[in-house]
């Protein structure tokens, strides 16, 4: 068992400075070690340095900011992570806002074109640029991932190799109006907590790998947005949204998903430790870590 970290301390897709340090205090932490103690063989060769990227002059297009920044920044994520998929290492991106994505799930559909998405996260992030209300793109990367909006030069290198059956969400609650369109016209699943409360975690993760993965024989890519946590559990990030999962919620969606046999690949986005207190960001933190860990196999037995 091979896992590849992607330490990726990008803050493009967002306003909130701060989520670029996200990375550097999973890994201080000590993630790659306590991955190691779970038998995995770790490679982590250093966070990504974006620094040419981010001098670039990047004026925004229509209200989308630094689009050029993100999409660049996406590109290059997105060798990384089939790089390491091609190698048969399973990529595990550490954010960084949840642009990233863009690039991360582009780069698992190169290596396995049949994966199916599980996106764990409070919002869609589906907006398309006409519906967009912020121009922050990590509100935004699926619809680039789908294909929904006509294509804009400066994203031209994104594949729409996802489609609408194989991405299911879990954790939904503040959904923008054009989100909730793009939802309902696209049927795409979505599980939010609403669905949580009524069925339980355990048969919303049953639900949404039967829609996506039926059979379980595709693979999965995990997109977690710690936002998709209750604010009390995941206080430091730049989105947080009240009536969220409970710590044990998120962690089971991360031991079920182990348990299928079909993860190929995990983002771990959004943790920003400058948000909050310094036993706040180290509870963030610490939950960070310990998702990871669950998705890769660690059991409370
Ligand atoms: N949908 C939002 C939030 C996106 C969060 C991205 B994530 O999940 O990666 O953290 C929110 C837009 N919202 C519209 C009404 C006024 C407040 C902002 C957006 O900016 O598009
Ligand atoms: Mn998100
Ligand atoms: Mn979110
Ligand atoms: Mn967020």
């Amino acid at each position: 068992k091979r896992v590849a970290i992607v330490g990726c301390p990008f803050s493009g897709g967002q306003p909130k400075p701060g989520v670029d340090k996200g990375p550097i205090h999973l890994v201080e932490a000590g993630l790659p070690d306590q991955l190691r103690e779970l038998g995995w063989e770790v490679t982590f060769d250093g966070h990504h340095q974006f620094e040419e990227i981010s001098t670039l002059d990047d004026p925004p297009i229509g209200i989308l900011k630094n689009p050029r920044q993100v999409s660049k920044v996406c590109e290059a994520v997105a060798k990384t992570v089939e790089g390491h998929a091609k190698d048969g290492q399973l990529p595990l991106t550490l954010g960084g806002d949840h642009s990233l994505a863009m690039g991360t799930i582009s780069g698992t559909l190169s290596q396995y074109p049949n994966a199916c998405v599980v996106w764990i996260d409070a919002h869609a992030d589906i907006n398309t640029a006409s519906t967009t209300e912020s121009g922050n793109i990590h509100g935004m990367p699926v619809s680039f991932l789908l294909g929904l909006d006509a294509t804009i030069p400066e994203f031209a290198w994104v594949k729409p190799k996802l489609t609408t059956d194989r991405i299911v969400y879990i954790g939904l609650r503040d959904v923008d109006a054009g989100e909730k369109r793009i939802l309902r016209e696209n049927g795409i699943k979505a599980f939010s907590m609403h669905e949580v409360d009524k069925y339980g975690i355990g048969k919303v993760v049953e639900m949404a790998l039967d829609h996506v993965n039926p059979k379980r024989d595709l693979p999965i890519h995990l997109s977690f947005d710690v936002d998709a946590l209750d604010p009390t559990v995941a206080p430091s990030t730049g989105t947080p949204v009240r009536g969220g999962l409970t710590f044990r919620e998120g962690h089971y969606i991360c031991e079920a998903i182990y348990e299928t046999g079909c993860l190929v690949a995990l983002d771990l986005m959004e943790v920003n430790p400058s948000l909050a207190d310094a036993e706040a960001v180290k509870q963030t933190v610490a939950v960070g870590c310990s998702l990871v860990r669950s998705a890769l196999g660690e059991t409370l037995l």
